[in-house]
């Protein structure tokens, strides 16, 4: 049995994949810790858990645009391999594993530099900043994708995208989210970090389409007269017709939208009006999935995962300026699979009401349910802990 050392941060894309192999390790009898940046969302997420927690100092060595870095990052990522080496002097951990991003640097470096084994978990297609300077010393690299751009594939054990392998039954997540159970449930989720463009447009297009004289009463005048407002020509106009009465019967529509920390105040005063429309700063994922009919996200690797995992439909607005658009790759992957249907950023105007009335039909919901399910990452923490177990001094 041994101590593993989790080197994670800043984003829910790095840290909840830790907190589920940490899960899965600690099951099997190891010792596990996560070490990351002090004060970051992984302290919290760390405590939430209860799972031990070590932070340090982190700096990013990119700005998010271009340019040089910012020489006082540079320092602060200096003191925080230093005080990563203190910790991991005084524990030697038999693993220190790194999940990528900056908060993660320290932790792997520190321990390249002591001699400890270093494991690494790539999420994305293509191999991140930090993960390239950590990958020659590194002892294996699990992946989320079958290639990484970058990544000498005779490094690389695709393992999959560790996700938190928990449902929840409907009714206790609908309990739990203060949400009703008649009606038809959709998540709003940009990210960990929220989504200022999905928190700006989302509410209005779904008032338009879904607001109280919409689809909450079913088959009324005002409904049609919307559909045809929205959807011309007429052919398509005549299919969401028959889409919306088909999908509400006497259903109802509640959307639970986690707009990130920072901008719940401004989402909520917007929505104040829709007595369906429940907007929170962050949201407990694994009741929010259990509890959704279907979601509508950015295109984040955890985000699709556990959609997938959960066999949620997807309706995906990939982030266009995320590392060489690979959001964009990742949306058309599950596209491609009928688990869910790429909506581009600059096309959200005209093409999110229509893909969210397409989802609202039950039929075509439960194909794609189908669809994403064959897409999930089931076991992707136990096969991570298997390499990391095999990376074990
Ligand atoms: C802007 C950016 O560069 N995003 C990247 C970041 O995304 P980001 O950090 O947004 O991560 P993902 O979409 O991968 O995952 C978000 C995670 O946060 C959790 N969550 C989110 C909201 C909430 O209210 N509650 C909650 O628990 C989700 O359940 C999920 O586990 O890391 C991913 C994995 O490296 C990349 O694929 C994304 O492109």
């Amino acid at each position: 049995m041994a101590l593993v050392v989790m080197a994670t941060g800043g984003t829910g894309g790095h840290i909840y994949p830790a907190v589920a192999t940490a899960h899965e390790l600690i099951s099997r009898g190891h010792a596990a810790m996560i070490l990351g940046q002090r004060g970051g969302m992984e302290e919290r997420v760390a405590a939430e858990q209860g799972l031990l927690f070590q932070g340090v100092d982190a700096g990013k060595l990119a700005r998010s645009g271009q340019g040089r870095p910012d020489p006082r990052e540079l320092i602060r990522a200096g003191q925080g391999v230093a005080q990563a080496r203190a910790v991991l002097s005084r524990l030697r951990p038999g693993v220190v594993v790194g999940y990528g991003g900056f908060a993660s640097l320290p932790g792997v470096l520190a321990a390249q530099s002591l001699r400890i084994p270093t494991v690494l978990h790539e999420q994305n297609a293509r191999l991140g900043l930090t993960q390239r300077l950590a990958v020659r010393r590194a002892r294996a690299v699990g992946t989320a994708y079958e290639r990484v751009l970058g990544l000498d594939p005779r490094k690389a054990s695709m393992v999959g995208m560790p996700v938190r392998e928990e449902r929840m039954d409907r009714m206790t997540a609908l309990n739990r989210l203060n949400l009703r159970a008649g009606p038809l449930t959709i998540l709003v989720m940009g990210g960990s970090q929220g989504s200022l463009f999905l928190n700006n447009h989302v509410p209005d297009t779904l008032r338009n389409i879904l607001g109280t004289e919409g689809l909450l009463e079913s088959g009324s005048a005002a409904t049609t007269a919307r559909i045809d407002l929205q959807f011309e020509p007429q052919g398509q106009r005549d299919l969401f017709r028959d889409l919306v009465s088909e999908a509400v019967g006497s259903e109802a529509i509640q959307v639970l939208h986690s707009t990130g920390p920072r901008w719940f105040p401004e989402v909520a005063s917007r929505v104040q009006d829709m007595d369906w429309y429940h907007a929170t700063g962050f949201v407990d994922a694994v009741a929010a999935w259990s509890a959704a009919d279907l979601a509508i996200t950015r295109a984040g690797t955890g985000t699709l995962a556990e959609a997938a995992f959960h066999g949620v439909p997807t309706i995906m607005v990939p982030l266009p300026e995320s590392a060489e658009n690979h959001q964009l790759h990742n949306a058309r992957m599950v596209q491609e699979a009928g688990a869910g249907i790429l909506v581009e950023q600059a096309r959200v105007s005209a093409e999110l009401g229509a893909a969210v009335l397409q989802c609202s039909s039950p039929a075509v919901r439960a194909e794609m349910r189908d669809a994403a399910l064959g897409r999930s990452p089931v076991g992707a923490a136990a096969r991570f802990a298997d390499l990391i177990e095999g990376s074990l001094r």
